[in-house]
């Protein structure tokens, strides 16, 4: 894909769609992902056909390092981008770890607002400007596509902002991105910004202007979409929102507004919106947080009608409630309805409808817990198959497997569980008490692993309406500073508690033995205690 602004054959400008759901994403608090996660969300983005993927940090870490190696190996459709500081040793380490990647981008930055420059960086405004030479020079010399992002632009001085921009232009940054860091301008401000920088800066015109909005004022896409309209061809975002803080500008929506808003932000996206559901529900899987009812686009809501005169309006015409389908961002309104007598090829249409593709073992793994579910649960919706399947998937490659959970509680009483897991092949079982069913299931667990990880979150939530409706767990787990996400669901609240805990400690085995290898079996833990 080539960076230049280009008219699209429907005679609008394309707008860039910068991915960082990778970088700053993980940047969320509690949202750290795995190497295979980040490559699962890579390969997601790739077919959502956003144009940029920000992979990570390279030098933040080995593990972020091997990240970004990873996914550009990997990943065929899109630029591959890594962040870097102002510094030699962060662009050569990018340098490194895109070689394998087809479209390498390096993205370096330096803070140019006065607090940044005297408090943080403490350097003088000259040197600043100096370090911005350097930098992207020396990123030039590595790969041809180099993004410069002047950190805190918002809250820098518009002059010395317009200095900054032109250093980065004539040291040959092929895009300028403008970042609201801290979440502070509202969009009159912002679009003023670009249109002031495209106005006074020589050269301004012949590079992709970027936005980069932070939420804390909850004006991310609002600030986005007013910096499209004032000439930015491209636009950094997450999907759901994530990122440090109240997170990022979040990509569903602002690629939906651009496309049900042409007439206002005349734009085109190249993004493949019929995979939008898919890709919000892995992120919200894998990082562990659950997406809000009511957000916009991938809210559980988002497309429902509750209120009688709403739904006699959509019966009669669904645009009357509706200003964009469900179709349109991937959730099916289809009309093949699954139940205990639904057969292996209606079950394999129905996962292709749904944007599926499945090994034979996987699918025939699903299709048995589809059919146990379909003995318990009198309506299977959409939702019940896609929590199943992406709890399959995410499971399969597990040393540790729930196999069975089966508790006694009642109230006043202790509860007991009695668990089996299949720990590299060899199924073990206890019986332990709880305090309560989960409680039990959680001290079986810790005791056949033989060690006792954090416990730092526990969630529920129902998958579909109706007291038989799944239950979808999350749990996140700590141990000597490592935090790990892990998501299970079944007909069963304390089973999909249970598989969300081995879930969660599946992962932290794995960057446990990034550090340590060490076989599950015989594990001594490294932490004395957790939650006990
Ligand atoms: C706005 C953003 O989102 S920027 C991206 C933020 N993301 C992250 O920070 C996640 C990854 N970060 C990390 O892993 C670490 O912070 C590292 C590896 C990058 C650096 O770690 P450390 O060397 O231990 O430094 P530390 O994080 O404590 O401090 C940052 C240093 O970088 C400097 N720095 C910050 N931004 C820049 C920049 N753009 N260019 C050059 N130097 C910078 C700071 O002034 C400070 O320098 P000092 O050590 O001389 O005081
Ligand atoms: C590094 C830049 C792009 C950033 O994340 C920010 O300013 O928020």
């Amino acid at each position: 894909m080539s960076q230049e602004k280009t008219a699209t054959g429907s005679g609008q400008d394309h707008l860039y769609i910068f991915d960082t759901t990778l970088r700053d994403g993980e940047q969320s608090p509690g949202a750290s992902m795995t190497l295979e996660e980040k490559l699962r969300i890579a390969e997601t983005l790739d077919a959502l056909k956003v144009d940029v993927i920000e992979a990570g940090f390279a030098i933040a870490s080995e593990g972020d390092f091997a990240c970004v190696k990873a996914v550009a190996e990997q990943v065929r459709g899109c630029t591959v981008a890594s962040l870097a500081r102002a510094a030699p040793g962060d662009i050569e380490r990018a340098a490194e770890a895109l070689v394998p990647a087809i479209r390498p981008r390096i993205h370096t930055f330096i803070a140019t607002s006065p607090l940044h420059m005297k408090v943080k960086l403490q350097m003088q405004p000259e040197a600043v400007l100096e370090a911005i030479h350097a930098s992207v020079s020396k990123a030039r010399g590595h790969v041809d596509d180099v993004e410069w992002s002047a950190e805190d632009a918002t809250r820098s001085d518009p002059d010395f902002l317009c200095r900054a921009v032109e250093a980065a232009i004539r040291a040959g940054a092929t895009t300028v991105n403008l970042p609201d860091t801290v979440g502070y301008a509202t969009p009159e401000e912002y679009s003023a910004m670009f249109a002031d920088i495209l106005a006074r800066v020589p050269g301004a015109d012949g590079v992709i202007l970027s936005a980069h909005c932070h939420n804390d004022l909850g004006l991310a896409v609002a600030n986005s979409l007013a910096a499209v309209k004032a000439g930015a061809r491209q636009v950094e975002c997450t999907i759901n929102g994530i990122g440090e803080r109240a997170g990022n500008a979040a990509m569903e929506e602002i690629v939906m507004a651009i496309r049900t808003r042409g007439d206002v932000v005349p734009v085109t996206t190249r993004v493949e919106t019929t995979e939008i559901t898919k890709a919000s529900r892995l992120v919200s899987a894998v990082t562990g947080f659950a997406v809000q009812n009511n957000k916009a686009i991938v809210g559980a809501n988002a497309f429902a009608h509750e209120s009688g005169i709403h739904q006699d309006g959509v019966l009669k015409a669904a645009e009357t409630y509706e200003i964009m389908t469900p179709e349109s961002v991937g959730l099916n309104r289809s009309s093949l309805v699954m139940g205990k007598h639904s057969g292996r090829h209606a079950f394999a249409e129905k996962l292709r409808e749904m944007g599926y593709t499945l090994g034979e073992n996987a699918f025939q793994e699903c299709f048995k817990r589809f059919k146990a579910l379909g003995d318990r649960k009198k309506h299977i919706y959409d939702e019940d198959i896609i929590a199943l399947v992406d709890d399959e998937v995410a499971t399969a490659s597990n040393r540790i497997r729930v196999v069975s959970v089966t508790t006694h509680s009642s109230s006043g009483a202790k509860a007991v569980s009695d668990v089996t897991l299949d720990i590299d092949g060899e199924e073990r079982s206890t019986v332990v008490y709880g305090e309560g069913p989960v409680d039990a299931a959680f001290n079986a667990i810790k005791d056949l692993i033989g060690y006792r990880p954090h416990l730092q979150l526990f969630q529920v939530h129902a998958v579909t309406q109706g007291t038989d409706a799944q239950a979808e767990c999350t749990v996140r787990l700590e141990e000597s500073g490592r935090t790990a996400n892990g998501q299970g669901a079944h007909e069963d609240t304390v089973t999909a508690a249970a598989r969300a805990y081995v879930a969660a400690v599946n992962k932290l085995m794995v960057k446990r033995e990034k550090t340590a290898p060490q076989p599950v079996a015989s594990v001594t833990p490294d932490v004395a205690a957790g939650d006990g």
